[in-house]
């Protein structure tokens, strides 16, 4: 791996003030990423999976603690980071190659020609499978399509890092698997590191290089990480009879439902 601590999350604690009183989300988080790996975060709702997103996404400080991307403290948002979350968040009377090209524009509207600008839009949209849709809105596709479209805004700002909060959360069952596959092909070829919140172990076995699982809050810290070191590219099928798929699994199973079961209301 060229930078094991390509992310560098150290001491990291977050506390909200809330009109109820001080409220201690995360405590004693420490986690190196390396440069290219793919990290799942889970935990039961409500332990500070988001939180924990937000503040790599420099979207949140911590209350105590550094965290670093390439060697630079993280101090805000910042296009080196993006962020792809459950509801897409795309601008509804822009159509998704507007959507997209927003996006470039404020990354390398600067440094480079209205027909670069265009050409890296074209690029994102084709990665993602989208070319066909360029010119529609996004009431006029279908929320796996919106999702594409998301996950091709981020990746078109060429993060270091993309960060993705649930993105998967809100599809059917089919075309979540569909969108899982197609990330793991476009992870492959653009090498991107990710940290990315599911809820759900099966994605959590197939997609990650590392699945940080976290103990419930409040005060929720990383409990255990499991490594796992199934061969890429990575057939769900083939990997649905694997007895290695199915100890990791197993393993995370354990953490949540044995070692963590279900807190009373978090917050
Ligand atoms: N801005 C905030 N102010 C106060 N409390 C907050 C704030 N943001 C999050 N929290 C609390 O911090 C805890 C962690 O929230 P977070 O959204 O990170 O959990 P999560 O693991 O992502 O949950 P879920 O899986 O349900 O999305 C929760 O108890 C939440 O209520």
């Amino acid at each position: 791996m060229d930078d094991p601590k390509f992310i560098d999350i150290e001491g990291v604690e977050m506390i909200f003030h809330t009109k109820k009183g001080v409220f201690h989300a995360l405590r004693d988080i420490n986690l190196a990423v390396g440069k290219g790996e793919f990290i799942t975060l889970i935990g039961h709702s409500g332990c500070g999976k988001s939180t924990l997103l937000n503040l790599i996404a420099g979207l949140l400080e911590p209350s105590e603690g550094v965290l670093l991307c390439a060697n630079r403290e993280i101090a805000g948002p910042s296009p080196e980071r993006s962020v792809v979350f459950q509801n897409h968040s795309l601008l509804p009377w822009l159509t998704c190659y507007e959507n997209i090209h927003l996006g470039v524009e404020r990354v390398f509207g600067k440094t480079e020609s209205k027909a670069q600008l265009k050409e890296r839009t074209l690029a994102a949209l084709a990665l993602v499978g989208l070319t066909q849709a360029e010119s529609k809105r996004p009431n006029e596709i279908s929320g796996g399509m919106k999702q594409r479209v998301g996950i091709a805004r981020a990746l078109a700002m060429e993060p270091k890092v993309l960060l993705m909060d649930e993105p998967f959360g809100a599809l059917d069952a089919l075309t979540r698997a569909h969108l899982q596959d197609e990330l793991l092909k476009i992870v492959a070829a653009t090498r991107s590191t990710v940290v990315m919140v599911t809820h759900d172990v099966d994605e959590a076995v197939l997609l990650s290089d590392r699945i940080v699982m976290m103990t419930n809050g409040p005060a929720a810290t990383i409990g255990e990480i499991v490594d796992v070191r199934l061969d890429r590219p990575r057939d769900r099928v083939a990997l649905a009879a694997d007895p290695q798929y199915m100890a990791y699994r197993g393993a995370v199973l354990e953490f949540l439902y044995r070692k963590q079961a279900h807190p009373a209301k978090a917050a």
